[in-house]
């Protein structure tokens, strides 16, 4: 069983000790996708951008999950600021321009050759040309080898130092990384669907309590009722499902006795500190803050989504 990372640097070890029969490779975004497709691997993390470049509609490839909340971009097209595109600000602005004939057409250097002259087909723009380039290509325009580019975008950063811009409707496609799966695979082989069920809850699990917090607390109250009704009347205090209460017991003159309840709520990590004073407020004391590592909810609507597309 393979599975692949992007973002090779590392030399990492190739199996995970949790999961027993996986092996993971680090390859370069396109190779993953490439050997994919080729059945040299079964699952593979990379970006949606590359999936859809070298995966090009090939129906094996499945995307499990289209949103893992990293390697965030779009692909774009781009033209310089200056010169005759100083006042062009949109696609259709760029088709219009009378600088392009069949003889000087537009031209663009992209390392997407299936998507870029896709997406321009589609927007039916006539006298184009397309060169690649592995890098740089941000260079291109002042060098005088192309008019425009279509590239990954991200900050703008890379853009704004070549003095380029974007314009409106020139995004090709909007993308992260993903997790994408050979059907095949999937189809012939029940320990890579075992596998690709538990990576897939996982990886929700985990997205789902990134950001959030758990805040346990004690509260003096007469009832664990009456606790609840003072916790709920607070809008940041009413957790994923609503708070836990318990009672905290301890020994008065030889008696067991209830004065406080510890309070157990879930909250998301931007809302930290209004809760604290909503918590306090309230009379909670003793506001214990600790990271959440995965929230594991009722079975996952893309687990059901993989099932139905693989007929199953
Ligand atoms: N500036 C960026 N910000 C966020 N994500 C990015 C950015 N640039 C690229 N990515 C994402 O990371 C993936 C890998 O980027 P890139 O194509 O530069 O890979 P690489 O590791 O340099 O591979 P190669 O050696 O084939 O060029 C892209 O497919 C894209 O999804
Ligand atoms: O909008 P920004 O935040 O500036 O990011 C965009 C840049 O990031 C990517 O390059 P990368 O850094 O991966 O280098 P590469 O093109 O050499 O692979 C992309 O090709 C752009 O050059
Ligand atoms: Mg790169």
């Amino acid at each position: 069983m393979v599975f692949t990372e992007m973002f090779a640097s590392q030399n990492l070890d190739k199996k995970v000790e949790e999961l027993s029969n996986l092996e993971v490779w680090f390859q370069r975004p396109k190779d993953i996708v490439r050997k994919l497709w080729s059945g040299d691997l079964d699952i593979g993390i990379v970006g949606f951008d590359t999936v859809s470049e070298y995966g090009q509609g090939n129906e094996d490839l499945i995307v499990v999950h289209d949103a893992l909340e990293y390697g965030a971009c779009r692909l774009s097209l781009a033209i310089p600021k200056y010169g005759i595109f100083e006042s062009i600000n949109s696609l259709h602005e760029l088709a219009e321009m009378p600088q392009w004939t069949k003889e000087r057409p537009l031209r663009i250097v992209t390392g997407f050759s299936h998507l870029g002259p896709k997406f321009l087909k589609e927007k039916g723009l006539e006298h184009v040309s397309f060169s690649t380039a592995d890098g740089a290509l941000e260079a291109a325009p002042a060098m005088g080898i192309a008019d425009a580019i279509i590239d990954l975008v991200s900050s703008g950063m890379t853009l704004r130092e070549n003095d380029l811009k974007e314009i409106e409707g020139g995004v090709v496609l909007e993308s992260q990384a993903v997790l994408v799966a050979s059907r095949r695979s999937l189809n012939t082989r029940q320990d890579v669907l075992e596998i690709t069920h538990e990576i897939l809850e996982r990886l929700e699990a985990h997205l789902r309590a990134t950001g959030q917090v758990t805040v346990v607390a004690n509260m003096r109250g007469k009832s664990a009722e009456e606790v609840a009704e003072r916790i709920l009347s607070q809008t940041s205090l009413s957790g994923l499902q609503g708070p836990t209460i318990s009672p905290v017991y301890c020994k008065r003159d030889g008696k067991i006795v209830v004065d406080y309840y510890a309070l157990v709520i879930c909250v998301p990590q931007k809302a930290l500190y209004k809760s604290v004073k909503q918590l306090r407020s309230i009379g909670g004391s003793g506001v214990l803050v600790s990271d959440l590592t995965y929230i594991f909810e009722e079975e996952t609507p893309r687990w059901r989504k993989l099932l139905s597309q693989l007929g199953l």
